[in-house]
């Protein structure tokens, strides 16, 4: 059993291509091709990859599915190999074993990011937790974003927020029942609320700035950059102003029970609980974290060498829940399995609770395989190392959708999210693992729960799922998933 899993577990690692991008920067063209260093100690020799222009290097060959592209390339180079775009020489590794090397044996030392221009304008040069270097900032920025923004305590006061947002989402699904949405939307716009609300309610009402304006934001993030620095700064300033009138920030708290996220910033801030001080350009930052977002680009395949990319929240979880729901849709026997469960687990007079979810193992364990088979974020973010390093074959392969390989007794504890499992990591692993992860495994669990509890789906008439991809950082869906809803629950209330 535990060696089918492996087996099928490594299959992840072809789809995937299990990468970690390297990019050694300042290295020119001519030295990095040599095996010696000056007087110093001889570089060690660079592994194979394919021939390369002058100057250009391999950029004009570089497929816009770059996750296909990079797993075709392992079979004729092997489990690792170099890629040049112009001066920079990108390292592409794809084993568990390579990925041990660098994110656990070496994780310091490859714990950098390669910054380029555009990151570093839309992350106040690179001041984010994302893009920034490992150094004392970002050692900062993210323990104040795990441990309080993130912590336990704050994800449980904040319960009730994403509990609204996602019931107004079934509200607004029940008014639409028999009609064909596009799911797409409807998650990106919810996620997307879960995490505004999150982090500052309401106040951008009063600035009369809805989300789609934000959301036109994140879309072009780089054009926009401005604007979502004075969205950002006015809705700070407004909270300050409106603290230092009312002594108190009861009601900014009361709305909902407990404090937002920008409160919980400023009040660290302001009262310095923790052994960090934390600034407005930190609390900025740390803002910008919520809305970073991959920007698609007309020239997709150099900006993405080029790095001009952002990943978080939003786009991957709302990715992860459309492709849930397609595999889950492809698959009655799945949908039928995950129902069972829900009734039995939530039964059919309530809605879904944050409280339900540890109990949800099958949507888990679909929820699992639905990374294994696709990975939002393939690539995972690029490293780039401090200083200069040194240093199989696809065992099997299962495109078959089978939720049940993850809840094998073993696979419960060992396949989870923490990068630990170096067979399976689609939230990064090491010092640089995705800092959002506890915050996207409940809204993404929450989310799937409530849809498919609320709901039956089936396609429009004439319509064929389709499960093609397009690699843009992250793994989207070729064609977004649209799908009608029709009523599940016995009692309408339970919609309202
Ligand atoms: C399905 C949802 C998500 C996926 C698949 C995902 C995946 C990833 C991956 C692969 C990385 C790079 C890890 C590495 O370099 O080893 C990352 C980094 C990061 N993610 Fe996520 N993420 C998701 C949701 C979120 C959410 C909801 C947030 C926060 C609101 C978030 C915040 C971050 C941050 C701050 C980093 C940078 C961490 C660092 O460099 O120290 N992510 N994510």
């Amino acid at each position: 059993m535990t060696t089918q899993l492996n087996t099928n577990i490594s299959w992840w690692w072809q789809v995937v291509v299990f990468t970690i991008i390297v990019v050694i920067l300042a290295i020119s063209w001519l030295w990095s091709t040599t095996t010696s260093n000056g007087d110093g100690p001889p570089m060690p020799p660079l592994p194979p990859g394919p021939v390369h222009l002058p100057i250009i290097g391999y950029l004009p060959f570089l497929d816009r599915n770059l996750h296909t592209q990079f797993t075709d390339m392992a079979r004729t180079y092997g489990p690792i190999f170099k890629v040049r775009v112009g001066s920079k020489l990108h390292i592409v590794i794809n084993t568990p074993d390579l990925a041990r090397a660098v994110v656990r044996d070496q994780d310091e030392t490859f714990a950098n990011r390669p910054l380029t221009v555009a990151a570093s304008i839309s992350t106040y040069g690179g001041q984010d937790i994302a893009w920034s270097n490992h150094n004392v900032s970002w050692r900062k920025l993210r323990k104040v974003f795990v441990h309080e923004v993130l912590s336990i305590k704050n994800l449980e006061a904040c319960s009730g927020i994403r509990r609204d947002q996602v019931r107004e989402m079934i509200k607004d699904i029940y008014g639409k029942i028999g009609t064909a949405l596009d799911l797409n939307e409807i998650f990106f716009s919810t996620i997307a609320k879960v995490l505004t609300s999150m982090i500052w309610q309401n106040s951008l009402d009063e600035e009369g700035a809805d989300y789609g304006h934000l959301a036109g934001v994140e879309r072009d993030i780089r054009k926009e950059a401005n604007k979502l620095d004075g969205i950002i700064t006015s809705v700070i300033e407004d909270r300050i102003k409106y603290n230092s009138k009312n002594n108190s920030h009861d009601d900014i708290n009361d709305a909902v029970g407990k404090k937002d996220v920008l409160q919980v910033l400023l009040d660290l801030k302001d009262h310095a609980t923790t052994s960090v001080d934390i600034t407005i350009a930190d609390i900025k930052a740390l803002l910008t974290v919520s809305f970073i977002y991959p920007h698609e680009s007309s020239a997709m395949k150099s900006s993405f060498i080029a790095n001009d990319i952002m990943v978080a929240g939003p786009e991957a979880t709302t990715l992860l829940i459309q492709w849930t729901m397609v595999e889950i849709m492809q698959n009655p026997e799945v949908m039928k399995k995950v129902q069972e469960e829900l009734a039995q687990v939530v039964g059919p007079s309530n809605i879904v609770e944050e409280s339900h979810l540890s109990k949800l193992k099958y949507l888990d364990a679909t929820i699992k395989e639905t990374f294994r088979l696709h990975p939002v974020v393939p690539l995972l973010v690029p490293r780039s190392p401090s200083k200069t390093c040194t240093g199989s074959s696809i065992l099997g392969k299962s495109l078959e959708f089978n939720p049940e390989r993850f809840l094998a007794h073993e696979a419960v504890d060992k396949y989870d999210f923490s990068g630990n499992n170096l067979n399976f990591f689609p939230f990064g692993s090491g010092r640089r693992v995705c800092a959002g992860v506890p915050l996207a495994e409940k809204s993404q669990m929450l989310i799937l729960a409530s849809l498919l509890h609320s709901f039956n789906w089936s396609l429009p008439k004439g319509e064929e799922l389709d499960l093609s991809d397009i690699f843009c950082v992250t793994l989207r869906k070729r064609k977004p998933l649209v799908a009608i809803p029709s009523q599940r629950l016995p009692n309408t209330s339970l919609y309202m």
